[in-house]
């Protein structure tokens, strides 16, 4: 994927306004999230393993918050021996889908995307195998979060997997404190500047709010799943693999 270089935080703003998915962002998004999260590259390119471990012929997947469609298409390469499958790429931001269609158009595969544009609170799960839902349950109100999860359980098939990939915090200050700091390290390394990583924090305040890993697995088991495993973890960045 050929993107422009993030900048938007690079100039200082005099007041700094809530952080919201536009055509700037997704401009430069596959840039700013690969620099910005550590272990993106890993958690997208792996979804293609759990899509190949529990997809069976006639599979019908989701990818909740799908961007750029960069999960939906790891998982389309996972497919692509069974027969039948397809996959449901979901986001609400118009200036994404419009993008996400044009990728998922230049990517030859047999197996369909049908990408929507739509709320994933609106979202219709059905006969659910695999659902991915990669750095998007952070951005729903809290209040929402127990319900979609809860949705995509009672509409996954014994068996079908979630696939969530989020920012975490942590209840110990000192953790949080270190692994916040490590996580601004790996962003100032890949050469964003110190006013770059502090606007955007500003901006993420109100937007992103995050739970403990221990709040996602509550509601994990809440939800019906029977396992649930912290397969990935890169400080304050997590990815959980939960089967029903
Ligand atoms: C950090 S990005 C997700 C990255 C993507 N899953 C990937 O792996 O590249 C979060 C996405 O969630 C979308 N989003 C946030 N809230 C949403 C909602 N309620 N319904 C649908 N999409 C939403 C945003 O538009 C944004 O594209
Ligand atoms: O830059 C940060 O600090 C982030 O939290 C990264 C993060 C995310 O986790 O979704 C925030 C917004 C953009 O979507 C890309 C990445």
């Amino acid at each position: 994927m050929q993107q422009k270089k993030d900048s938007i935080y690079s100039e200082y703003r005099e007041k700094v306004a809530d952080f919201v998915f536009d055509k700037n962002v997704v401009s430069v998004f596959d840039d700013m999230i690969r620099r910005s999260v550590p272990g993106y590259a890993t958690v997208v390119a792996m979804t293609k393993v759990f899509a190949e471990q529990v997809a069976e012929d006639g599979a019908v997947c989701y990818d909740l918050g799908c961007s750029l469609g960069a999960s939906a298409i790891a998982m389309r390469r996972g497919l692509e021996h069974k027969k039948g499958c397809k996959i449901i790429a979901v986001d609400n931001s118009e200036a994404m889908v419009s993008r996400c269609r044009h990728i998922v158009e230049q990517d030859p595969s047999n197996v369909k995307i049908d990408v929507r544009r739509e709320d994933i609170l609106d979202t219709k799960i059905e006969n659910c195998s695999l659902c991915a839902v990669n750095f998007t349950l952070q951005f729903l109100s809290p209040e929402n979060r127990d319900e979609i999860i809860r949705r995509i359980a009672s509409n996954t098939r014994p068996g079908g997997m979630l696939l969530l990939s989020e920012k975490i915090c942590y209840e110990d200050e000192q953790e949080q404190n270190f692994q916040v700091k490590m996580h601004h390290k790996f962003k100032s390394l890949n050469g964003y500047s110190e006013l770059e990583i502090s606007q955007k924090r500003r901006a993420l305040e109100n937007v992103l709010v995050p739970d403990t890993t221990k709040k996602h697995f509550s509601r994990l088991s809440e939800a019906g799943y029977s396992q649930f495993y912290l397969w990935f973890k890169c400080f304050n960045f997590i990815s959980i693999a939960a089967v029903k």
